[in-house]
């Protein structure tokens, strides 16, 4: 039997065809050689992209070769902080290759990599709403931050910082310390069990404390006394980051990967449904008890349900908005403050001089109180600690932006498309910067503050800079100083032999093993 077609639909088919390969052959090949070719244009380079992949073969070449000789400080002592070059080496391979300024691609996104100061500053400082957060975030992190204040641009952006800013403004994050310092309260008691039961002194893997501290402290901030529904939410969004890091560069790969009903994406979009019904319930039982009493719920989640009412947004929308800036709080502020405290932990433990010092600061000033503002304020000593944890493990690696239109800064011309990347990592270990030692842990450099530390400032931006400048910087700060002038205050520790050396990039940058340490009680 001969299959007969309608010419006309023939032709339409055809033509349908034809527009899609035509669309396929302008995203992978004509758009990125033009990106390309325009920054090269201008003395920018970078290694040779393959066909829908870009770099990623020769980035996961690197990162193998990184992961399979971790360092023991039974062998060597950690005394050279390179992180850069553990959890990023592709970019050191390539600045030292193509300088200071140079691109690279993941599948057919085009990235800048950005390491010249004047330009940085110009970058992170622009307040132009034409510079925005990648879009590839979106695609790469979408389950887990939706379009909350972390993905979105433009006047959307714009409005969200305007309601969540304030809510973490200093003022109020004294409200929230005499929680903090319960939570804090109550790692430093499950140790003393732990150390009471092993005769005095016990091996202890510090990080998932951590992160039950600072994920008690989320909690408790953002839904109050709906916490217990808050931690589990939390923990289904732990499960969820977990999933999107083993994907993140597969996810990169133009074509249809992250929609495929692989074993993954199956998980995760059964995670991403769960925590969405879980909030809602939260904020429907919330609703129900709302007209009892208005101030009972004073945490994040009612400041977001009232600035939701007031707006015009339609019901379906503003059950997005919700939804999106409680994962976008919980995420951005969980495993950041929990990573930062291993690693100054870990510092304090292989540099004992330092350990003493403030150590003896915390004693002197709290007396064995839990600090108040004013304690935390005249601790000195530890917050160089942490600014010098900070600078050599910054758990945000990059900070990212996207030109949303052709923009310039200074000679730069970023054709519109291009996303930017300025690093942190690397630029808060440039000897040109911070000099000779910068690989060094100093805290004594940061005695007189940033501006003393270095000879250009801007440069040192765990938190970022400029209008998208870290929300939580102040609530991390916080409770970094009340857990560890509390942990001071009754341990002594040091590096544990089983401690493996080994920074490496999740969707942050951790101790791949742990943090093990040997604590005494004091
Ligand atoms: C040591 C802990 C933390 C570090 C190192 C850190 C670092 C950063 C960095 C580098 C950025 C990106 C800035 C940019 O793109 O210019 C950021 C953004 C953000 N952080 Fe943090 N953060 C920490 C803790 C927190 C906490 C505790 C919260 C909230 C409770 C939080 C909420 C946010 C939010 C909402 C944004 C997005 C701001 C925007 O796009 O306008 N962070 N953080």
């Amino acid at each position: 039997m001969v299959l007969q077609f309608d010419p006309k639909f023939l032709t339409s088919f055809a033509l349908v065809v034809s527009m899609v390969l035509f669309m396929l052959y302008n995203d992978l090949v004509v758009k990125p050689k033009r990106l390309r070719s325009k920054l090269s244009n201008q003395g920018i380079n970078g290694p040779t992209p393959s066909f829908m992949i870009g770099n990623i073969w020769e980035i996961k070449k690197a990162k193998e070769l990184i992961t399979t000789t971790p360092k023991s400080p039974n062998l060597e002592p950690v005394d050279v902080h390179d992180c850069a070059s553990l959890s990023f080496p592709f970019i050191e391979t390539w600045k030292q290759k193509y300088g200071k300024v140079f691109t690279f691609s993941i599948g057919n996104t085009q990235i800048l990599v950005v390491n010249k100061p004047e330009i940085v500053r110009d970058i992170i400082t622009c307040k132009s709403l034409d510079l925005g957060r990648p879009s590839y975030e979106k695609k790469t992190l979408g389950p887990l931050l939706g379009q909350g204040i972390a993905t979105s641009n433009g006047t959307k952006w714009a409005n969200q910082r305007k309601i969540l800013a304030p809510e973490l403004y200093m003022e109020k994050v004294k409200g929230m310390m005499t929680m903090i310092g319960e939570c804090a309260t109550s790692l430093v008691n499950s140790w003393d069990d732990i150390i009471k039961e092993n005769g005095g002194s016990a091996n202890i893997k510090v990080d998932e404390y951590f992160r039950e501290f600072s994920g008690d402290v989320i909690s408790r901030a953002c839904f109050g006394s709906n916490y217990s529904k808050g931690k589990q939410i939390f923990s289904k969004l732990e499960a969820l980051q977990e999933i999107l890091s083993k994907n993140s560069l597969v996810i990169w790969i133009p074509g249809i990967i992250k929609y495929l009903p692989t074993r993954n994406n199956r998980e995760a979009w059964k995670l991403e449904k769960d925590v969405k019904n879980c909030i809602l319930e939260v904020v429907r039982d919330r609703k129900k008890y709302a007209n009892d009493d208005n101030n009972k719920f004073k945490d994040l989640l009612q400041m977001v349900l009232e600035a939701a009412k007031n707006s015009n947004l339609s019901e379906g929308v503003i059950e997005n908005f919700i939804v999106d800036n409680c994962k976008t709080i919980y995420v951005a502020g969980y495993e950041t403050t929990a990573i930062t405290a291993a690693w100054c932990l870990m510092l304090l433990a292989s540099n004992q001089e330092w350990q003493d010092l403030v150590r003896a600061e915390a004693l002197q000033i709290c007396n064995g109180k839990i600090p108040d503002s004013t304690m935390l304020s005249k601790m000195k000593q530890l917050t160089m600690v942490i600014h010098e944890t900070l600078r050599l493990y910054s758990p945000i690696p990059v900070i990212s932006r996207e030109a949303l239109k052709d923009m310039k800064f200074g000679d730069l011309n970023v054709p519109k498309g291009v996303l930017i990347w300025a690093m942190p990592l690397t630029s808060h270990t440039d000897p040109d910067i911070w000099g000779s030692d910068a690989y060094k842990f100093k805290p004594e450099r940061f005695a007189n503050g940033v501006s003393g530390a270095c000879k250009l400032p801007h440069m040192y931006m765990p938190f970022g800079m400029g209008p998208r400048v870290c929300l939580g910087r102040d609530l991390a700060m916080t409770e970094l100083k009340i857990l560890l002038s509390l942990i001071l205050s009754n341990f002594s520790f040091s590096l544990s032999p089983e401690y493996i050396h080994s920074p490496s990039l999740k969707l942050l940058v951790e101790p791949q093993y742990g943090v093990n340490l040997l604590v005494k009680k004091l």
